[in-house]
C-alpha cells in the first residue's frame, strides 16, 4: 500500500503529463478531485500523523489573531519583541523557536493577539519538520504575516504560498462565488450567471462523480476554475485569512532595491531590528482585520474615545455591541441612538439589527 503523500505524488505526476484538452478535461477533473480528497486526508489528524495544532495551541486573548510564517532565521521574533515588548528568543541559528510564541499589542484601542511561530521549510505541509502544527496555527489566525527576508523574496514567497495552500488556506482571496445544492433527485443541474472560460461541464461532472454527487444544483457566479469549484465542496477544511508579506531586513539592501519591493502586492518592507517601518505594518494590519471601533456615550455626558468596544466587520450589529458590554443589556433594551457613518441622520435610532461603522458614536436607551 502506497502512502497518502505517495499517492498525492503520483496523481501530480500524471497530471503533469496530461494536456488540458476537451478529451482529457474529464479526466483531469477527476484527478483534481482526487487530489483534493488524498490533501484533505493528510489534514485529518489521525493520532500519530502530527497533524492539528497539537502541543502548538495556546489560549487566545484580544478579538483578533495574527500569526508569522516564515523560512527560519528571516526575522519572526525579532519582529514580535519589536512590536509587543515581550520576549521570544531570536538568535542566529535557524530554529531557535520551537513552539507558538504569544504576545499581546495594543492598536487602535485594540488587543491583538500575537503568534510567534517556528520556522517552516519546504515541504511543511506534507510532514516536514514540525511544519503541519505550525501552519494548524496560522490556520486558525485572522491574519498571517508572511515573513521574508528581502535578500530572496520572490522565491521564498512562492514556496511559503504553496505550503500554506497545500494546507486548505488560501490567501487573500474571498471564497469562489458558487452556489451548491446537493438533492436527491433530478440530476447535476449547471447554470452560469457568466461564460466560463476554464471548465466545461464533463469537468464539472467529473468532480462531481469523484465525490459520489449524483444530483446537485450548482450556480456558478464567476469565472471559475475547477480549483474554485473544489474549494467550495470543500468549504470545510478551508479558511480564507488575510495576508501581509513583512519584508524583513531592509537595512541590508539599497533604495534602488527597496523601490522595487514596492511594487509588491500586500507588502510591506520593514527592519525588525531597527524598527523601521512597523508604523506602516500596523496600519496594514488594521485595514486587513477590518475591525470597527466603538465609542459608547452614557446619557447626557461626551462619548468615551479612550476605551472602544472593538467588533469583527462580521459581526458588529447593535445586538453584537450589546453583548460586548454585558450579556443582560438586550433584556431592557428600548432603541439605540447611533452617530456616526452607519447613519443617514445624525443622530438616528435604530433597532438591534443595525449595523454599526468604525467610529460610530452608541446610547443605549432602556425600557
Ligand atoms: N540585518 C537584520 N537582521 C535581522 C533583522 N531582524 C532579524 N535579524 C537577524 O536575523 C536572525 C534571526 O532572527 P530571529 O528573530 O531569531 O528569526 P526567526 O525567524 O524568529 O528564526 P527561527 O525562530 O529560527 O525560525 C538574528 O540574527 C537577527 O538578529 C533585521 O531587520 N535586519
Ligand atoms: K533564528
Ligand atoms: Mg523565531
Amino acid at each position: 500500500m502506497s502512502t497518502t503523500i505517495e499517492k498525492i505524488k503520483e496523481i501530480e505526476s500524471e497530471m503533469a503529463r496530461t494536456q488540458k484538452n476537451k478529451n482529457t478535461s474529464y479526466h483531469l477533473g477527476q484527478l483534481k478531485a482526487k487530489l483534493a480528497k488524498l490533501k484533505r486526508e493528510l489534514l485529518t489528524p489521525t493520532g500519530g500523523g502530527g497533524g492539528g495544532g497539537s502541543g502548538f495551541d495556546v489560549a487566545r486573548t484580544g478579538v483578533a489573531s495574527v500569526g508569522f510564517i516564515g523560512f527560519p532565521s528571516v526575522g519572526k521574533s525579532t519582529l514580535m519583541n519589536k512590536l509587543t515588548g515581550q520576549h521570544s528568543e531570536a538568535a542566529a541559528y535557524e530554529f531557535t523557536t520551537l513552539t507558538t510564541v504569544p504576545g499581546q499589542v495594543m492598536y487602535n484601542g485594540a488587543k491583538i493577539q500575537i503568534l510567534d511561530l517556528p520556522g517552516i521549510i519546504e515541504g511543511a505541509k506534507d510532514g516536514k519538520g514540525r511544519g503541519r502544527q505550525v501552519i494548524a496555527v496560522a490556520k486558525t489566525c485572522n491574519l498571517i504575516f508572511i515573513v521574508l527576508d528581502v535578500n530572496k523574496p520572490l522565491v521564498d514567497k512562492r514556496v511559503i504560498e504553496n505550503e500554506l495552500e497545500g494546507f486548505g488556506i488560501r490567501i487573500n482571496k474571498k471564497p469562489p462565488n458558487i452556489v451548491f445544492k446537493k438533492k436527491d433527485k433530478g440530476g447535476i443541474a449547471i447554470t452560469s450567471t457568466q461564460p466560463l472560460t476554464h471548465i466545461d461541464n464533463d469537468e464539472i461532472k467529473a468532480v462531481m462523480g469523484e465525490y459520489k454527487i449524483s444530483s446537485a444544483d450548482i450556480s456558478i457566479r464567476c469565472d471559475a476554475t475547477i480549483d474554485d469549484l473544489i474549494d467550495v465542496l470543500e468549504a470545510k477544511s478551508r479558511s480564507y485569512i488575510p495576508v501581509i508579506y513583512a519584508l524583513n531586513k531592509i537595512d541590508a539592501i539599497s533604495i534602488q532595491e527597496l523601490d522595487l519591493l514596492y511594487r509588491i502586492p500586500d507588502a510591506c518592507p520593514i527592519s525588525s531590528e531597527h524598527g523601521w517601518n512597523v508604523d506602516e505594518l500596523m496600519e496594514m494590519m488594521w485595514e486587513k482585520l477590518k475591525l470597527r471601533r466603538i465609542y459608547t456615550k452614557p446619557k447626557g455626558r461626551a462619548p468615551d474615545y479612550t476605551a472602544p468596544v472593538v467588533l469583527r466587520s462580521y459581526a458588529c450589529t447593535v445586538e453584537n455591541f450589546c453583548d460586548a458590554i454585558h450579556r443582560t443589556i438586550k433584556d431592557d433594551f428600548k432603541h439605540a441612538i447611533v452617530y456616526g457613518r452607519s447613519v443617514k441622520h445624525q443622530p438616528q435610532r435604530v433597532g438591534l439589527s443595525h449595523e454599526l461603522g468604525d467610529e460610530d458614536i452608541v446610547s443605549i436607551v432602556k425600557r
